[in-house]
């Protein structure tokens, strides 16, 4: 187990969260273990049975046997992925705990982007890396008492096979990215997410998601509804803008949705 504080020196460039300029930043506790079933698991067990696990504290796994993704899906080992775990204690005064989710889209959305600047990928709303429409990530929040465990599968080395859609890794488009100082600048992005969460509110997170997701005019598919529509940006508190055939703008909350073609011309 190696816990500990370290001291680094982040600088924070671009957009709404580089405003505050850079500095000297506590890289916060990542423990790692070789092997579990889950980190996300793991975690809300330690806090089910009332042992204190402070925010910011990270739990990373070399391997997961029991990874678990949203709806239920199963999320593959892959040696040398990111897969780690950190918890959120949700304060009175704190936005819906349900927009952690644009927090950690981002905070993981600027880890790739400085550790692998030539890598073009775009958010899908509300949280997944996409590298050419391929899913390179996925975010799993869950929530037990006033805690939120916030759990990270990234592809740097492998893309594990999932049932109904295609996958992506990092290493294909040549960056190749240590696992370990992954863990520590996505650490330091999630403390700089969550302060502009805090501080500034939803909007401000929205604002710095903007800019990494899919372009206004997207046609999306919502699958729970089998809605199709067009991307027409976030609302202030997160919610997903979806433009109708008519025009009308339908307000998506959560769910799952995939990004479809453009229809070419003359087709
Ligand atoms: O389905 C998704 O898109 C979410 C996948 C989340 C996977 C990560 S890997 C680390 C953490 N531990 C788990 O069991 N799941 C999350």
């Amino acid at each position: 187990m190696a816990l500990g504080h370290r001291l680094s020196v982040y600088s924070r460039a671009g957009g709404p969260f580089g405003q505050r300029g850079g500095g000297v930043v506590l890289i916060p506790p990542i423990e790692r273990t070789r092997q579990t079933g889950s980190t996300n698991a793991d975690l809300l067990a330690r806090l089910a049975g009332g042992e204190h696990v402070g925010e910011g504290h990270w739990l990373v796994a070399d391997r997961q046997t029991a990874g678990r993704g949203r709806l239920g899906r199963a999320w593959g080992d892959g040696h040398g992925n990111f897969m780690g775990s950190t918890v959120v204690q949700l304060r009175a005064g704190d936005p819906i705990a349900a927009t952690l989710a644009l927090v950690a889209g981002v905070a993981l959305a600027r880890t790739v982007a400085t550790l692998a600047p030539m890598v073009d990928f775009q958010l899908k709303w509300p949280n997944d890396v996409l590298i050419d429409g391929a899913k390179c990530s996925g975010i799993l929040l869950e929530r037990t008492g006033d805690a939120v465990v916030i759990g990270m599968g990234v592809n740097l080395v492998s893309a594990p096979e999932l049932p109904d859609r295609p996958t992506a890794c990092l290493a294909d488009k040549d960056a190749r990215i240590d696992r370990d100082r992954f863990a520590d600048v996505l650490a330091v992005a999630m403390v700089d997410a969550l302060w502009v969460w805090r501080q500034e509110g939803v909007e401000s997170v929205v604002r710095a998601w903007l800019p990494l997701g899919h372009p206004v005019g997207t046609p999306l598919h919502v699958s729970e509804q089998g809605i199709d529509g067009f991307f027409d940006g976030l609302a202030p508190d997160g919610a997903l803008r979806l433009r109708l055939g008519g025009g009308e703008i339908m307000l998506i909350h959560a769910g799952d949705i995939e990004l479809r073609r453009p229809v070419e011309e003359g087709n």
